[in-house]
């Protein structure tokens, strides 16, 4: 998907809302566990009960690698069900992957060209050669690790070295590298107050912005400093959507969630 589109999308639903798929089968509803595929059935009912509130969804990886064979086969089945049921939603693997360039080459061909994702988060810390094998891909997406939103972020991120933050040097120097315009980064939402001098560094750019729900994090002021012309912005909300209940009626409660965070973001949107 280009940016273009998922510009479009984020006009025509008047929502920015990414919604997390880290499914924990000890979170789930019970009848649930009955089901050949809980995952892979969970997920469904949450895709089908709010896709109209939302333009991307983000399984974290390390909820399906945690069931092994099973979690990866429900994992691919999820996006499978993405790409064949509502092709105009935006799809992110967050792996946090990067290594040698080979290495990364192989996890790019993974999430892009096997699994079939718009893209995917990686980290910056071993650099350029590291991340220019995803970037390589046309129409799709890197989104590198900036200042994310944990209380770790404050060890080494946002030291400087050589007088800049590291986080301010993993966005100025990223700029440089091959096919850069496919790179979107995360910046937690609890660090809205760095959005400011993030988008003096990267003013356009899209961001993805978890931290919002169960991590505490401010939607008015992630779009307060972080929203751009083109939005610019993927806020994700992960437990406090697909948790609203584990009852029966748990998928209509996530869609209750879903609405309230898209319908803040129609009155933001309406006011630009
Ligand atoms: O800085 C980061 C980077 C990634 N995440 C991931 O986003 C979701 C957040 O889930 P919530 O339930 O809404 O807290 C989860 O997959 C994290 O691993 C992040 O939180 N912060």
């Amino acid at each position: 998907m280009t940016t273009q589109q998922l510009v479009k999308e984020i006009h025509k639903k008047k929502s920015f809302l990414c919604i997390g798929l880290d499914v924990d089968l000890n979170k789930i509803p019970q009848h649930l566990l009955k089901k050949e595929d809980p995952i892979f059935e969970f997920n469904k009912a949450i895709i089908d009960a709010t896709h109209h509130l939302c333009v991307a969804y983000k399984p974290n990886t390390a909820f399906y690698e945690a069931y092994g064979l099973k979690g990866w086969k429900a994992l691919e089945k999820t996006i499978d069900y993405l790409n064949n049921n509502y092709p105009d939603i935006f799809t992110i693997a967050d792996a946090k992957r990067g290594d040698i360039g080979n290495t990364s080459s192989m996890y790019a061909k993974a999430f892009f060209e096997d699994l079939g994702f718009d893209s995917v988060t990686v980290a910056p810390y071993m650099g350029k050669d590291s991340v220019e094998p995803f970037l390589a891909f046309k129409n799709k997406h890197t989104i590198l690790l900036a200042l994310t939103s944990n209380e770790g972020a404050y060890d080494f991120q946002t030291k400087s070295i050589e007088g800049l933050e590291l986080y301010k040097t993993v966005l100025a120097t990223s700029k440089s590298w091959n096919n850069s315009e496919n790179l979107m980064y995360v910046v937690g939402a609890t660090k809205a107050e760095y959005l400011v001098e993030i988008r003096q560094i990267i003013p356009h750019n899209f961001l993805l912005v978890p931290g919002v729900g169960a991590q505490g994090g401010s939607l008015e002021d992630v779009c307060k400093y972080g929203i751009t012309k083109n939005i610019g912005l993927l806020i994700n909300s992960s437990r406090s959507i697909i948790y609203a209940s584990n009852k029966e009626n748990f998928s209509s409660e996530a869609s209750l969630k879903a609405l309230q965070l898209q319908t803040q973001m129609e009155l933001i949107l309406n006011q630009l």
